[in-house]
Formats: C-alpha cells, sequence, structure tokens
C-alpha cells in the first residue's frame, strides 16, 4: 500500500522528535514516508512536495520544524490536504519560537498544531492516525484497543502507588 501519511522535517537534527510520529504510526500499521524538507533551504523541493502530496495518495501531512518553523504553514498554503504541525524545541527558546511561528496562522489556512517535543510529535502520529480512523473502522479499532491499553496501564500505576504507599 502506498504511503498515507507523510512525516517531514526542516532537517535531518529534528529526526530524534519526529521519530516518535512514526513510531506511533508504524504500531498502527498505517504506511508512511519520512523526507527531509525545509522551506528555507529547499523551498522548490517544498513547493513541489506540498503541490504534489494529494496526487500521490497522502492523506495528511506530519511537519516538524524547529525555531523560525514557517516549514509546516508553507506545507499547507500549497496544499488542501490535513497538515499536523509539531514545534521541535529549539536551544535558544526552548521551541517556544517553533510553536508560536507553527500556530499562529492566519486565518485561511489552518495548521493544527500540538505541543513541543516528543508528547507532541506522539500526538501528531496520534492524530493522523484519528483522521485516517474516521473512515478506517479497522484501524479505528487499533486505536480504540491502545485506549485501552492506556486506561489498563494507568489504573495499574494507581493500584501500584497505593501499594507502595501503604509500606513505608
Ligand atoms: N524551521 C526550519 C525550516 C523551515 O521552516 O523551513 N527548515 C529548517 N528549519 C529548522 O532549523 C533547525 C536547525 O536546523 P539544523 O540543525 O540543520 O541547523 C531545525 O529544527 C529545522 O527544523
Amino acid at each position: 500500500m502506498s504511503a498515507q501519511v507523510a512525516v517531514i522535517m526542516g532537517s535531518k537534527s529534528d529526526w530524534e522528535t519526529m521519530s516518535h510520529a512514526c513510531v506511533v504510526l508504524e504500531e498502527l500499521g498505517i504506511p508512511y514516508e519520512k523526507q527531509v524538507v525545509s522551506a528555507h533551504r529547499t523551498p522548490d523541493l517544498m513547493f513541489e512536495f506540498a503541490e504534489n502530496a494529494a496526487r500521490r495518495g497522502l492523506k495528511v501531512i506530519i511537519a516538524g520544524a524547529g525555531g523560525a518553523a514557517h516549514l509546516p504553514g508553507m506545507v499547507a498554503a500549497k496544499t488542501l490536504l490535513p497538515v499536523i504541525g509539531v514545534p521541535v524545541k529549539s536551544k535558544a527558546l526552548k521551541g517556544l519560537d517553533s510553536l508560536l511561528s507553527i500556530v499562529q496562522m492566519p486565518g485561511g489556512i489552518p495548521v493544527a498544531t500540538v505541543a513541543i517535543g516528543k508528547a507532541g510529535a506522539t500526538n501528531a502520529g496520534l492524530l493522523a492516525a484519528q483522521m485516517l480512523g474516521a473512515f478506517d473502522p479497522e484501524l479505528a479499532g487499533r486505536l480504540q484497543e491502545r485506549r485501552d491499553r492506556q486506561r489498563d496501564a494507568v489504573l495499574a500505576s494507581s493500584s501500584e502507588l497505593v501499594l507502595e504507599t501503604e509500606k513505608q
């Protein structure tokens, strides 16, 4: 099956963060592709990627970038596919610059922005899966199982907490 989700990032240095989106897609059995593409450093490639994304069969784009993070917004401007923006933690401003660059889009060109860093990238993978799951009952079932496992792990951790603190 051809890739349904593209995970793109402004630099290879973003991979440590963006890999967490890919882990979720793999876990849920969603075909995806990954690529470094930058609005600043490879603008022509970025345009070409965004213009052809829907035609290639992609359904959702996850775009991560740090600092002056224009990649998600610029990709969103060139495609009608939903774009999920992941603010990558920057050295200078801890990702606040990335977050504001991605989230403060002008009305008319939406980017679904998640939290800074690893948790945001994980949620980007889940959000993409949920978008696809709205049209794919089997995938929705796998998402529900994941939620159920998560709930059970929290309940188990609560019981552990009670037992451990009672011993003290
Ligand atoms: N924000 C952007 C864009 C873009 O938005 O097009 N291209 C690269 N970058 C970001 O620059 C940071 C530093 O990149 P390097 O580590 O390559 O110097 C990365 O977080 C990348 O996402």
